[in-house]
């Protein structure tokens, strides 16, 4: 049976199945992701104890998840690139690279706005 056979409710429970799969391949065999995961969990966690805003979680959520994705994203960009270029090329690097600078754009983001939500609470319990 294709996969245009199957009916739609099949389709969909294959699709979150697969991407299902995804998500554990990428938390088991990259080690950013964990590193990322481990983070966001703990920016949670701080959210949780400072009790922080409703508009301050819909941020933080949001630079969480986007700090998942892309580095999803860019897990599957160096498995394609190593799958088509296994051999050196500049092309393939500079995917790589292009790919990584991304990642490291939106972590250094996600960091300023960590700082921005969770210093007024710090500072408030220092002083
Ligand atoms: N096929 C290739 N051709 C040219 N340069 C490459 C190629 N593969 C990797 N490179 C260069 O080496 C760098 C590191 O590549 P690598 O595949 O080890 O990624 P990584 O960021 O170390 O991955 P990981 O997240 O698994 O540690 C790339 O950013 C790129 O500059």
């Amino acid at each position: 049976m294709g996969y245009r056979d199957k009916s739609v409710l099949k389709r969909w429970k294959d699709g979150f199945i697969f991407a299902g799969k995804g998500i554990r391949l990428a938390f088991r065999e990259e080690r950013h992701m964990r590193f990322h995961v481990f983070f966001g969990l703990a920016a949670v966690l701080l959210g949780v104890v400072c009790g922080i805003a409703l508009w301050q979680w819909t941020v933080l959520l949001l630079a969480i998840a986007g700090m998942l994705v892309l580095e999803m994203v860019n897990s599957a960009l160096e498995r394609l690139v190593n799958l088509v270029s296994p051999e050196w090329n500049k092309t393939a690097g500079d995917v790589k690279d292009i790919a990584a600078g991304a990642v490291l754009i939106y972590a250094v983001f996600a960091v300023i706005i960590g700082v921005m939500i969770f210093m007024p609470f710090l500072w408030e319990w220092l002083s």
